[in-house]
């Protein structure tokens, strides 16, 4: 694979009418997208988005309609699979970025899956964020009817704010804003109005940075993620009012951090990944991280994963703000929170009274309970 690769791939996702085509229009315009293709996927018997995209020109693909997260996606990866063929033969100069535009109603996990988990794809692509937008005025309701959009909040690296202009009341922006903070803690929030948020606020907002070799870890790891978080509903004897059913998708998307201080052995925490995936794939909806490596304590590991995909791991040159040890933050579906801490402190040899260390774990996996 020759230079250029791997190819950056960005996600634009967010419910049905959202405003991710007028988004796109106005990023478009911009000199930063230069030699951007755009893939854009529908859902419905007839397919106008395309032509709601003003720039048509070559960039565009159209994918049949269907949704992108079960019967098209293995045109995705075919779709991808011909512009690196049309880069190769030369019949495309240069590309440098490749935009999904989901349908409204994709679980953009599966998307994302299909470019972290083909073989071929993990050479040509990287998928370096999604952005997902959410309605100022419709985004409660639908992020209480659809647990759909409830996901696309929670793996986004940015979500932006449209309609914030049409709401009637600051306070419900607010409150959606806080919302949109419970359900992903680490994400960068921005306004579709604000001039600011352009090409540059959007793109390049992956956890790792190849080009650059850095990592957003504060962002991730910040003061946000370093405690553990817990939603609605969570807090054990606490009254689930009307509130808690209001929201009853938000109390099931979780987000909590593993903080560990001290090397592991890197077969330790291949193991932990392992089990976890194997156990939960589906139900782990993002995983971002550093590790700080008994081999190599001074160059951290950087993990990065959705559903039972990894990144290809990468390491960094340097601790990014001098602070040692492995921090992993999970965005969870659904998930028993107690099996995933007792796995990680037995993997880190730190098991409860009535938890099997990490030699029992590695000649039985099965032998913690509440899987
Ligand atoms: N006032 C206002 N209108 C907006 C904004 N963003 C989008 N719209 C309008 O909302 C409508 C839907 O926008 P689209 O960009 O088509 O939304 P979409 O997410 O691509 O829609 P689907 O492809 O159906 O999922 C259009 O009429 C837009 O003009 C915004 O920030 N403010």
């Amino acid at each position: 694979m020759s230079s250029g690769f791997p190819i950056a791939v960005s996600v634009l996702t967010g419910f049905l009418g959202a405003g991710k085509t007028t988004l796109l229009n106005r990023l478009l315009r911009d000199p930063a997208l230069a030699d951007t293709a755009v893939i854009i996927n529908e859902f419905g018997e007839v397919a106008i988005d395309h032509l709601l995209v003003e720039q048509a020109s070559d960039g565009i693909i159209q994918l049949s309609d269907g949704c992108l997260c079960c019967t098209v996606r293995g045109e995705l990866v075919d779709t991808l699979a011909d512009l690196v063929d049309r880069l190769q033969t030369g019949r495309i100069a240069r590309l440098a970025r490749v935009v999904i535009e989901t349908t409204g109603l994709a679980d953009p996990a599966p998307v994302l899956q299909s470019i972290m988990a083909h073989p071929a794809m993990v050479q040509a692509f990287r998928l370096d964020g999604v952005i997902t937008l959410v309605d100022a005025v419709n985004g409660d309701a639908t992020l209480d009817a659809h647990v759909e959009a409830v996901k696309q909040v929670a793996v986004a690296d940015r979500i932006v704010l449209t309609k914030a202009d049409l709401a009637t009341d600051r306070r419900d922006v607010e409150a959606l804003r806080a919302r949109l903070r419970q359900i992903n803690p680490g994400v960068e929030l921005l306004d579709a109005g604000d001039r600011s948020t352009d090409a540059a606020a959007l793109l390049d907002c992956g956890l790792y940075n190849p080009a650059a070799k850095s990592a957003d870890v504060r962002r991730w790891l910040g003061e946000e993620a370093s405690h553990d978080h817990h939603h609605h509903g969570d807090h054990g004897d606490h009254d689930h009012g009307d509130h808690d059913r209001d929201h009853r998708h938000d109390s099931r998307v979780r987000s909590y951090s593993l903080v560990h201080d001290g090397p592991v052995p890197f077969s330790a925490i291949e193991m932990f990944l392992d089990l976890l995936r194997s156990a939960h794939g589906e139900r782990l909806l993002r995983m971002k991280g550093v590790i700080e490596l008994l081999e190599d304590p001074s160059r951290p590991l950087v993990v990065h994963g959705v559903q039972k995909f990894l990144h290809p791991p990468a390491r960094l040159p340097s601790w990014p703000d001098g602070q040692r040890g492995t921090r992993l933050v999970l965005i969870t579906l659904d998930m028993p929170e107690d099996y995933v801490r007792r796995l990680f402190a037995a993997f880190t040899n730190r098991p409860s009274i009535d938890t099997p260390d990490r030699a029992a774990l590695e000649n039985n996996p099965l032998a913690i309970a509440g899987r």
